[in-house]
């Protein structure tokens, strides 16, 4: 098979006997849907995961915004490593406990008033998380800047504690001093991972963190809609690189 021409960014890639994927889930693996619990696996996704994680050792981990459980609902035991909700929890390995950063839980409060507010706006969301709480306003455009001032001056009394991640369509308060560089840093420091050139594809500001980690690292950060203009070209270029000798790999 030979090598996909119109992906530039396969010039840049570690041979696999030197890579390690480390992908985002939501507007890289899986298409943007209308709500979290609504996305789709595309079909052969899970066997082209598959495929990659045994040509490259088994350095393969998902790296999503989302918690360890959900994608484990999405991807079962596809992905030998998984960080959840921007690096707070990282599994190492499958089966092991998943580990997470101490930070302090969300206030009480903010549950209850964001529950009303999702009450008041039909449309908005709320996504509770150990560590975080989600404002989606996907199915209620309008209510997304009112949603945004009022995340704002939640965590403005927090001195820092907490911030507020503009994500798509959606607001993420979070607290402060763990992201998704962290957990590529952490996941690159023992095996299946180190010694690799860590390879981080994602599509969203939180992913930045871990681009920057990556090529930190020695290694690359291949961004949606940059070097790959929607999910569907990537998961094609995964496939291609899953499915192809090591003549389908650029370098
Ligand atoms: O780090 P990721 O894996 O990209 O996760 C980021 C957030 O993704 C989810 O929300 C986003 O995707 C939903 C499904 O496509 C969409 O309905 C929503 O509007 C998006 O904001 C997820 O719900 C969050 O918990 C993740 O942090």
């Amino acid at each position: 098979m030979s090598k996909i021409s119109s992906f530039p960014s396969l010039d840049r890639l570690p041979p696999p006997a030197r890579a390690a994927f480390l992908l985002d889930f939501d507007g890289t693996l899986v298409d943007i849907a209308p709500t979290p619990e609504s996305v789709v696996v595309a079909p052969g996704l899970l066997d082209t995961l598959r495929r990659l994680r045994d040509k490259c050792g088994d350095a393969l981990a998902v790296i999503s915004g989302r918690p360890i459980e959900q994608i484990d609902h999405f991807l079962g035991d596809v992905p030998y490593a998984v960080a959840g909700e921007h690096g707070i929890a990282i599994r190492h390995a499958p089966g092991q406990a998943i580990e997470r950063s101490a930070l302090p839980p969300v206030p009480a409060a903010w549950f209850e008033q964001a529950d009303r507010l999702a009450q008041a706006h039909p449309g908005v969301r709320i996504e509770r998380k150990k560590a975080g709480l989600v404002l989606h306003y996907r199915g209620a455009p309008d209510a997304g800047p009112m949603l945004g001032r009022i995340a704002d001056e939640w965590v403005a009394t927090t001195g820092g504690v907490f911030h507020v991640q503009a994500a798509k369509m959606a607001w993420e308060i979070r607290p402060a001093g763990v992201d998704k560089g962290h957990a590529v840093e952490a996941l690159m420091q023992a095996a299946p991972f180190a010694g690799r050139a860590p390879v981080f594809v994602g599509d969203d500001v939180t992913d930045e963190d871990g681009i920057r980690m990556a090529v930190q690292l020695g290694g690359i950060g291949l961004r949606i809609p940059v070097d790959f203009p929607d999910p569907a070209t990537f998961r094609a270029w995964l496939a291609h690189l899953a499915q192809g000798g090591n003549d389908a790999w650029g370098g």
